[in-house]
C-alpha cells in the first residue's frame, strides 16, 4: 500500500519522537509515560512550544507495529499519544495495538479535528487559533485551558460550560508568560475552586 493510503487508514503515522519520561502536566503529573510525539498540526498557536512538528513529512513515517515496539521497550504502562495534533489522524490503528499490549493510552489534544481511537484519559486543551470539533467535548476527561492573555479566562469558561460536567478543569500558565499570569490564576482558583493549576513540571526538571 502507497505511504499516502495507509497514513489515511492510521496503518503507519508520521512520528516526530517518542521518549519514555514523566508526565509534566495535567492529572497524570507525576507518572511515568511513554509519549508518542506525531508530526504534523494546522492549528498554528503563537505560542506552540514544538512548532517544529507542525510538518507533517518531515517526520518519518512507522507502522503501528513499530511505534508500539518503541513502547514495550519500557517497564511504564502509561502512553501518552500527543504531538502535532494527534487527531489529524485516525488513531483506531494505533490505540488497538496499544490496547492489545495492555497500556493505558492518554491522548492530549487541542480536539480541532474529529475525535478518534480508544483512550483511557483525553486532555482537551482547547486554542483560539482553531475552532474544536463538536466530538470533543463527550469524550474530554479534561479541559487543559493555556493562559497567555486576560481573556483566556473568558475563553476558559466558555469551554468548561460544554464539556462533560465530571471533566476536570485545569489552567496552565503558557510558560513564556507564567510569571506575568501564574498570581492571577492563583487568586482565579481561589476564587472559583472548581478549577486546579497544571504547571509545565518537566520544564522546572528539565526533562523532555
Ligand atoms: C504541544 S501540545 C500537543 C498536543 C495538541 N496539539 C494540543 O495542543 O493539545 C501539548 C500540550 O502543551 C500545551 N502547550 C503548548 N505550548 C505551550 C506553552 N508555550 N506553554 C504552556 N503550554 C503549552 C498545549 O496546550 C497542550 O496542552
Ligand atoms: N514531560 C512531558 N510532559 C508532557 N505533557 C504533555 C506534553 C506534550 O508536549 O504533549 C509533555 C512533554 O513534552 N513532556
Ligand atoms: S495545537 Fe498543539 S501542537 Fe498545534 S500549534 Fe497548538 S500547541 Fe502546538
Ligand atoms: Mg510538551
Amino acid at each position: 500500500m502507497e505511504i499516502k493510503q495507509a497514513v489515511g487508514k492510521g496503518i503507519k503515522l508520521p512520528v516526530m519522537e517518542a521518549f519514555y519520561t514523566i508526565q509534566g502536566e495535567g492529572t497524570f503529573t507525576g507518572h511515568p509515560a511513554y509519549f508518542i510525539r506525531l508530526g504534523g498540526c494546522d492549528v498554528g498557536c503563537v505560542w506552540c512550544d514544538v512548532k517544529e512538528s507542525w510538518e507533517a513529512g518531515k517526520w518519518p513515517v512507522q507502522s503501528v507495529e513499530e511505534i508500539v515496539e518503541g513502547a514495550l521497550q519500557y517497564p511504564g504502562k502509561l502512553v501518552v499519544i500527543t504531538g502535532g495534533e494527534p487527531l489529524m489522524y485516525d488513531l483506531g490503528p494505533l490505540t488497538a495495538l496499544l490496547k492489545e499490549k495492555g497500556f493505558t493510552i492518554n491522548i492530549e489534544t487541542s480536539g480541532a479535528h474529529p475525535f478518534s481511537g480508544q483512550f483511557d484519559w483525553v486532555c482537551f486543551s482547547p486554542k483560539k487559533f482553531k475552532e474544536p470539533h463538536p466530538s470533543i467535548f463527550e469524550k474530554a476527561n479534561e479541559l487543559k485551558v493555556i493562559v497567555f492573555h486576560k481573556s483566556d479566562f473568558a475563553f476558559a469558561e466558555k469551554h468548561a460550560a460544554k464539556v462533560q460536567p465530571a471533566c476536570r478543569k485545569l489552567l496552565q500558565p503558557e510558560w513564556s508568560k507564567a510569571e506575568r499570569y501564574t498570581g492571577e490564576i492563583i487568586d482565579y482558583i481561589k476564587k472559583h475552586p472548581d478549577w486546579n493549576i497544571s504547571l509545565q513540571t518537566h520544564k522546572f526538571m528539565d526533562i523532555p
